[in-house]
């Protein structure tokens, strides 16, 4: 049975890889052993079956016994200990949610669902760093594989909707406070469905603006607003969040000499944990439409078209629809004004699931199968 170390299991996205890994049965078929960076010797999770205490996350001897790790820790403890692991000749399993691997020559970005290929062959070609990749980059190919697998994208242009939560557990608190806080100054006068809904903007406006609106974590209002700047910016006059679209996507896709042009704007808005997307998509041909929504639905297992009707749209195409789930509808599907092979299309997904813990726990699947 494969020893597979676990760290950075009690972070957000940690916690939602375990409940995912307890809710397939995974822990059956490994002899799991827990690691921390701040509570060794304490003891584990409950999974099932009996676990030894909390091992020190910075022990390379402790991390070398193990057959595979699988880390949702961050980038920092990633670049803490990976380089000295290897060096010191360890030749087990890394599988990984920081980005700080995803572009290295010696890894591969999981996203089984969309490119199993290109695992399976790493695989066999001795490959042994994978990294799941970034949370709109999966959703996105989630939703579009089927225009992907058969080579019918010329470019793609996303616009994001992005949750608090890709930001970070303290930042959905600091969101949940800052909807608080504008309720608060819209105060009694929401009671009254006649009042002056003006009085109660001006208000609420300077609520968002005043030194009191709690904004540590975002430093700037994202209730009642939004943020259209993610992650740090590049030379290239993008954010880093906008760049790993078109370099994460085609490292995916094994698309190394032929690289789709991938590239939009990437916003924060106010939704706790699911991202949206709005695609423009260039075709190579002009298809029919019915062809189009027949090729999105049948490839893979959890997206879906919606009809694009307003009802439907409302209803399921939203991050309170998805949000704990693993579905990826997509909708909103016609063609644009510009043209036959000008495709719109909306998408939206849980950004703790397919967008981080869910490629880490297939991939582990697989390792354990191989
Ligand atoms: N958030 C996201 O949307 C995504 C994140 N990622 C990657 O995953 C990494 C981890 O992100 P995330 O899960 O948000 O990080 P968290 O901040 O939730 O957790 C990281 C670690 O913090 C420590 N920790 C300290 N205090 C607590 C506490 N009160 N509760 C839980 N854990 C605590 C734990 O380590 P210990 O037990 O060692 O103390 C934990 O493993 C990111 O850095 C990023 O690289 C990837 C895709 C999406
Ligand atoms: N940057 C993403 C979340 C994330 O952690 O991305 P990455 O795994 O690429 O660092 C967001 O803010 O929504």
């Amino acid at each position: 049975m494969h020893k597979v170390g676990f760290v950075g299991w009690r972070g957000m996205v940690g916690s939602v890889l375990m409940d995912r890994m307890r809710a397939e049965g995974d822990f059956a078929d490994i002899e799991p052993v827990f690691f921390s960076t701040s509570q060794t010797g304490q003891p584990g999770p409950e999974v099932g079956k009996p676990v030894t205490a909390l091992q020190d996350a910075h022990d390379l001897s402790a991390l070398a016994a193990m057959d595979a790790i699988v880390t949702c820790q961050g980038g920092d403890y990633t670049g803490a200990v990976y380089d000295d692991l290897r060096r010191a000749g360890w030749q087990g399993y890394w599988i990984d949610a920081a980005s700080t691997l995803r572009m290295a020559d010696e890894s591969i970005i999981v996203l089984d669902p969309v490119n199993d290929g290109v695992i399976r062959q790493g695989l066999s070609e001795g490959v042994r760093t994978f990294v799941g990749g970034n949370c709109t980059v999966s959703l996105m190919l989630m939703a579009l594989g089927g225009l992907f697998e058969h080579d019918l994208v010329e470019w793609v242009s996303p616009m994001t909707y992005q949750a608090a939560s890709g930001s970070g557990a303290q930042h959905m608190r600091e969101l949940l406070r800052q909807m608080g806080y504008l309720r608060d100054a819209a105060g009694t006068r929401l009671d009254d469905p006649a009042g002056a809904i003006l009085d109660i903007d001006r208000d609420v406006t300077e609520a968002l603006r005043s030194t009191g609106y709690p904004a540590d974590h975002f430093g700037v209002p994202l209730a009642g607003s939004l943020i259209p700047w993610i992650d740090k910016p590049m030379d290239s006059g993008q954010s880093r969040e906008e760049w790993k679209a078109g370099v994460e996507t085609n490292k995916i896709l094994g698309r190394r000499y032929e690289p789709i042009p991938i590239d939009g704007i990437c916003v924060r808005i106010g939704a706790m944990r699911s991202h949206a997307q709005a695609l423009t998509i260039k075709l190579r041909r002009d298809l029919p439409l019915a062809d189009i929504e027949g090729l999105l639905d049948e490839a893979n297992d959890w997206v879906y078209v919606v009809p694009n009707e307003p009802d439907a749209s409302q209803k399921q195409l939203t991050p309170a629809a998805v949000s704990g789930r693993l579905d990826i509808p997509v909708g909103r599907l016609r063609k644009l004004a510009m043209g036959g092979e000008y495709l719109s299309a909306f998408t939206v997904g849980d950004q703790l699931l397919w967008g981080a813990a869910e490629p880490l726990r297939r991939m582990l699947r697989l390792v354990v199968a191989d």
